[in-house]
């Protein structure tokens, strides 16, 4: 059990916005604390994976008690697979960079799907390193682009290949940040335009970010232009592209042209 017991909002036991909001950002107020507890490298990234798990756990147990749970810490419970509410968590994302004070780029990632939608119903990312949760109850609304050049978000640490002779292609910038879900939002934020992935990641990774995306009015899809499809048997989802609605043409475009090679 975790000491840190937050006191619930209002609204939370009817409003799975408010729900994922709240858990999600009280899940990254702990990660904060364990960061300052003066841990290093690997053990505190096990540290900050574990005791926000824990917390999620707790947290949608107590107040989803009947919703399944996909966890990227916990064990797949395949009974998801014929539940009618998923919530899929990424306790900690950009693990790597939570490692690395002051870096702001990791997440914590809190999003539900249901039968009824087919689909992500609700989505948080919270991002406690710009001390904002930016979710579905109140979708964030993108500033019109900054930028001269298009700017591309890619994985500081596995930024896939091809994405290099698309930015030149399209004439736009690369910019290297860890996390998913802080990709994503640099996309909502204006810092960047879009965000290309492929080689490998998991539904946890992707699932909030895609619905505050969505909600945002970003265009978000695997790189073939094909629909990112949540609560699978297999939870691997390698590649997506998360942009301005405007780039979303070039950038398949590319794909489709010239792979991924
Ligand atoms: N090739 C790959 N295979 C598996 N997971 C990957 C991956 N590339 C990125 N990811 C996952 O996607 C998230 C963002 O990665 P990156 O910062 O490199 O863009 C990380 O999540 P976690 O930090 O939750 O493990 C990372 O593990
Ligand atoms: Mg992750």
């Amino acid at each position: 059990m975790n000491d840190f017991a937050p006191a619930s909002p209002p609204g939370i036991e009817h409003d799975d916005h408010l729900l994922a909001a709240w858990a999600a950002e009280v899940a990254g107020n702990l990660l904060v604390e364990v960061r300052g507890q003066g841990l290093e490298g690997k053990e505190l990234k096990d540290a900050g994976d574990r005791a926000a798990h824990e917390l999620l756990m707790e947290l949608l147990a107590q107040h989803r008690p009947g919703d399944a749970v996909l966890s990227e810490e916990g064990k797949d419970d395949k009974r998801r697979l014929d539940a009618d509410r998923v919530w899929i968590v990424d306790p900690l994302d950009g693990t790597r960079e939570f490692s690395e004070p002051p870096r702001e780029d990791w997440a914590v990632h809190v999003a539900l799907w249901t039968r009824a939608a087919g689909d992500l119903a609700a989505g948080a990312v919270a991002q406690p390193g710009l001390a904002t949760t930016f979710h579905t109850g109140a979708p964030p609304v993108v500033p019109d682009s900054t930028a001269a050049r298009p700017r591309i978000a890619v994985s500081r640490t596995r930024p896939p290949a091809f994405v290099e002779a698309l930015a030149a292609e399209i004439g736009a910038d690369l910019v290297p940040m860890g996390s998913a879900g802080a990709k994503v939002i640099s996309v909502v934020r204006d810092v960047t335009d879009a965000y290309v992935h492929a080689g490998g990641q998991y539904e946890w990774d992707s699932a909030a970010p895609v619905a505050v995306a969505r909600a945002a009015g970003l265009h978000t899809s695997r790189i073939d232009g094909s629909p990112l499809v949540y609560n699978q048997d297999d939870v691997l989802l390698p590649d997506l592209v998360v942009c301005r609605p405007e780039l979303a043409e070039p950038i398949l475009a590319f794909i489709r042209e010239h792979g991924t090679d």
